[in-house]
């Protein structure tokens, strides 16, 4: 028997069809589509009448050649000549089933769990629905979703075994780019397809809806495969061009930031030549994803409603291919801010995390470095090597700032020696770093040219590694030009010359006082 492409999964519920439409129509429309393997999925029906829509759609199924599964039930299964069965947690365990089915019918099991992925390793479940990524209308969850950025781990376990992974729940067109950037593992491991529930059934044109997602699914397993390689020189002329192109382009940057810091970083984000606006309604988010080119999301004075926008304003901008920075401030501070960071990872790709060592320690579960609200008390062991692992798990780029700056891809390290204390005794340097790092994303993704052919990406696919080294660049030598003036007395003179010294800055002066190295391994 062939083997089953699990790329466009749909699960069924007829529950879900629009008025008017039939579980057979919608199911056809589907596979015309691109469906390429169909369950059955029936929690409330009674065995006859889940045994004839099995036997009607296992028809239907037969005339276009592809792959029927049975949710559940092995009698069922066994009773219509399915391809296999899809089984929960707490079903018929994997062996029995074996025993149960004809050689070479497939098993699937449902997983919440890394554990539970394990058990299906061992079990030799031939696939296994990981799940649910977000919470869904369409099944009561008995355990909380696991979130995109839970299922790397789970691939991992899979590593180097046959079986396949899908995952399930609350996944549609607009969110698919999404999960399949953030659930590749460290290894590099992808999913193998998506189950789709409501998207499609509920869908007013199941065959459309079904195309999108196949098309989707195909641009964004082409996008994983890409990589950029860079030199530490080309990466120095690379953040120049940037430079240069911030203020030939002049982009318009959305932030969402903190009270304390809103004012100098509307006014460095000019000094870059860009043009700022600061505004954190969830009502407004829709529109001015239309309009920015960037979002910068710091949630140094976070509360509820800022943070509801926070999560819609991503959810857009990820949507129109912009970048997104996320500056975790303070995320070690409270409960509430690291909850309200996941929740954020969970719903839009970052392409960019900004965060001192304690915020970025914070974020990635570590104890190596500790914070004191906002500020950052000791460093990574190893913070080269930690820099690189974070970017690899939060699958973007990752820039850790203190007095040295090592900014990853998770591929190159580099290490940035450039800065002056006077950064490190005002508050918010690296608040308004996020400004810049914003100002040079978008004018980065501005620039790059192969954007709109791949409805995959989150991006148009700029080189935000460079971007970001541009932005620290900046920063950090108008730093050091600015503690130099005459008119430079302490924090307070500092600020205004830095914005001065931000302004004037010119692209020969990076390059000739540009302090950086890329970090081996
Ligand atoms: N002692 C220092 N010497 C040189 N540069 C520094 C020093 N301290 C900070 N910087 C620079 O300041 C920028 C911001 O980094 P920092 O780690 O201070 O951010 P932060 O702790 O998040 O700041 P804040 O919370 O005040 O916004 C970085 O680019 C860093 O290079
Ligand atoms: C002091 C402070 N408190 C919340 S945000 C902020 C600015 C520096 O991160």
């Amino acid at each position: 028997m062939d083997p089953i492409d699990f790329s466009l999964y749909l699960v069924t519920d007829r529950a879900l069809l629009p008025v008017g439409k039939t579980h057979l129509e919608t199911l056809e429309q589907a596979i015309i589509g691109g469906v390429t393997v169909v369950q059955i999925r029936e929690k409330t029906a009674d065995t006859a009448e889940f045994l004839r829509v099995a036997q009607e759609s296992k028809a239907l199924c037969d005339r276009y050649n592809l792959p029927l599964i049975i949710n559940d039930r092995i009698d069922i299964s066994l009773a219509v000549g399915a391809r296999g069965v899809h089984l929960g947690q707490t079903d018929m365990p994997i062996d029995i089933a074996r025993q149960l089915m004809p050689t070479g019918t497939i098993i699937g099991i449902s997983c919440n769990t890394l554990d539970e992925v394990r058990r299906a390793k061992e079990a030799k479940a031939d696939y296994v629905g990981l799940g649910a990524v977000w919470s869904t209308q369409t099944k009561k969850l008995t355990s909380p979703p696991i979130g995109v950025r839970g299922l790397g781990a789970m691939l991992d376990v899979l590593s180097g075994s046959n079986i396949k992974a899908v995952a399930i729940g609350g996944i549609k067109s607009t969110n698919l780019a999404h999960l399949m950037h953030g659930s590749m593992s460290q290894l590099e491991e992808c999913l193998d397809g998506v189950a789709v529930v409501s998207d499609i059934v509920a869908a007013p044109d199941p065959m459309k809806a079904a195309q999108r997602l196949k098309s989707i699914f195909r641009a964004s397993r082409i996008v994983a495969a890409k990589r950029i390689p860079t030199s530490r020189d080309d990466i120095l002329t690379k953040a120049l061009t940037i430079m240069t192109a911030v203020r030939s382009l002049n982009p318009l940057v959305h932030q969402m930031t903190n009270v304390v810091v809103a004012n100098q970083s509307a006014n460095i984000t000019l000094a870059l030549g860009a043009s700022p606006i600061m505004a954190t309604a969830p009502e407004e988010m829709s529109d001015l994803s239309k309009i920015s080119h960037a979002l910068l999301v710091n949630i140094g004075t976070l509360v509820s409603g800022s943070l509801q926008g926070m999560l819609k304003a991503g959810h857009f901008v990820n949507t129109a291919r912009n970048p997104i920075i996320l500056d975790p401030v303070g995320v070690g501070a409270s409960e509430f801010r690291k909850n309200s960071v996941n929740e954020l990872l969970n719903s839009w790709q970052a392409t960019v995390i900004k965060g001192n060592a304690g915020e970025l320690a914070a974020l990635a579960g570590s104890t190596e470095a500790e914070s004191k609200g906002v500020d950052s008390l000791g460093n990574f062991k190893d913070p080269a090597l930690f820099t690189r692992q974070l970017s690899r798990k939060e699958r973007c780029v990752v820039v850790l700032t203190g007095e040295t700056d090592y900014i990853s891809d998770g591929e190159r390290v580099f290490m940035l020696k450039n800065g002056h204390p006077l950064l490190g005794s005002i508050t918010g340097s690296g608040c308004v770093l996020g400004s810049c790092i914003a100002s040079y994303c978008a004018a980065a993704n501005l620039l790059a040219s192969d954007g709109d052919q791949h409805e995959g990406r989150l991006n148009r696919g700029g080189d935000f590694l460079s971007a970001a080294v541009g932005a620290v660049l900046a920063l950090t030598v108008a730093s050091e030009l600015a503690a130099k003036r005459g008119d430079v007395h302490g924090i307070g003179s500092f600020l205004p010359a830095l914005i001065d010294e931000l302004s004037t800055l010119r692209p020969e002066a990076i390059r000739r006082l540009a302090k950086i190295e890329e970090v081996g391994f």
